[in-house]
């Protein structure tokens, strides 16, 4: 039987609300992107039975692994294990994910096929996210808040363009100052894609939503400006209204737009309620760019490879750069694979264990 949405768990942690509200929580919260990954032994050995996107469709196996960094470690926070690209498939695209590459996508959007594109029940083909969500609310049993997230559309665009990851996305930026129109309607669709799936992530039981414009750092301010910040500007805006529209409790929004610390200035104007800060940006550089915005971010996902003690000072002065207000730690970006799980621990607990 389907898991009820009524009557979820009492929430115990409320470390980041409390941030957001503007008040002091016990202690920073903390939670890390990726976190239910291929660091953590017990997914690899998961990953042995089960594909990737196996994992996404199938709300029980979801909501197993994203419950397993909540096991082990002490986190402030879950997020339901998904990928971005599910909404390219859920518009018709193939998206393979192959070991040690990453996602691939064998047939890459062309002016020709995006009249292909699917869009038309795109977020209820993407039902088994919200159907992962509803069963992973119960099962947390209150014990952290639990994330929904979403892709934005640049960063799918990306993806799709490309054929998968790219060191530069000029074939993605091509079409952006040779076809700006097409590439407008292409962003379009996904916009209005990211839109409905998160609110149906809201409806599901997500408690706080990050948008992820990962490949925000190709882009010149320019370009950013044209097609990126509009578009971002509408999702948070429109994801709010039909949130209250449908009578739903309001929830936050934090934006992580990786590597566009051009925009800064620009993202702290967007109503967005959190901005996810990269691990290239200074702290105090950060702070004097978004006024008292609350931010979340930035050790250097490759400062867990450095000791327990050296991680412990790192995060200190992460924290000195950021200030203990308005303030959520995580890293940089997602966790690579091969961290080990001690240097883990050792940043959560630095992080716990400053006074506020
Ligand atoms: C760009 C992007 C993707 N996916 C995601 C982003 C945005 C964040 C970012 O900038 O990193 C987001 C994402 N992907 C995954 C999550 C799960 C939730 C969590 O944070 O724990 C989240 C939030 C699982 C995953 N997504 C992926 C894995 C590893 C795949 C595997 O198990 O084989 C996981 C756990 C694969 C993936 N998926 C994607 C890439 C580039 C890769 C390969 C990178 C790598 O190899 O680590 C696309």
């Amino acid at each position: 039987m389907m898991a009820s949405k009524l009557e979820f768990p009492k929430l115990q942690n409320d470390r980041i609300f409390k941030v957001i509200r503007g008040e002091k929580p016990d202690s920073l919260p903390v939670w890390i992107m990726r976190q239910a990954g291929r660091h953590l032994p017990e997914f690899r050995d998961f990953r042995k039975q089960h594909s990737f996107f196996e994992i996404c469709q199938t709300p029980k196996l979801a909501c197993e692994v994203t419950l397993m960094p909540i096991k082990r470690y002490d986190l402030d926070a879950a997020i339901i294990f998904s990928d971005i690209l599910v909404i390219p498939q859920a518009l018709g695209v193939t998206v393979e994910m192959k070991p040690e590459v990453g996602p691939v996508i064998p047939k890459p959007l062309t002016l020709d096929t995006i009249q292909d594109l699917n869009p038309v029940g795109a977020a209820d083909r993407l039902k088994y996210v919200g159907e992962a969500i509803t069963l992973t609310r119960h099962e947390l049993r209150g014990k952290v808040p639990l994330f929904g997230f979403s892709g934005a559309p640049w960063t799918l665009f990306g993806y799709m363009v490309e054929g998968g990851g790219s060191k530069t996305m000029s074939k993605a930026k091509k079409w952006l100052y040779s076809n700006p129109e097409e590439s407008k309607k292409v962003l379009d669709i996904l916009m209005n894609v990211v839109i409905d799936y998160l609110v149906m992530q809201v409806e599901s039981g997500a408690q706080i939503l990050q948008l992820f414009e990962s490949s925000a750092e190709y882009l010149n301010r320019n370009l950013f400006s044209k097609f990126v910040l509009p578009y971002l500007g509408k999702i948070n805006d429109e994801v709010k209204r039909k949130i209250k529209e449908k009578n739903l409790e309001p929830v936050p929004i934090v934006l992580f737009a990786k590597g566009a610390h051009f925009s800064l200035e620009d993202q702290a104007e967007l109503g967005y309620d959190v901005l996810g800060i990269d691990w290239t940006i200074q702290p105090k550089v950060a702070r004097s760019l978004t006024k008292n915005k609350v931010l979340q971010g930035n050790l250097d996902p490759c400062a867990l490879y450095a000791s327990k003690e050296e991680i412990e000072i790192l995060v200190e002065d992460m924290v000195k750069g950021f200030g203990t207000s308005n303030y959520i730690v995580n890293l940089g970006h997602g966790i690579y694979p091969d961290p080990e799980i001690d240097h883990v621990k050792a940043f959560i607990d630095a992080v716990h264990n400053i006074k506020v």
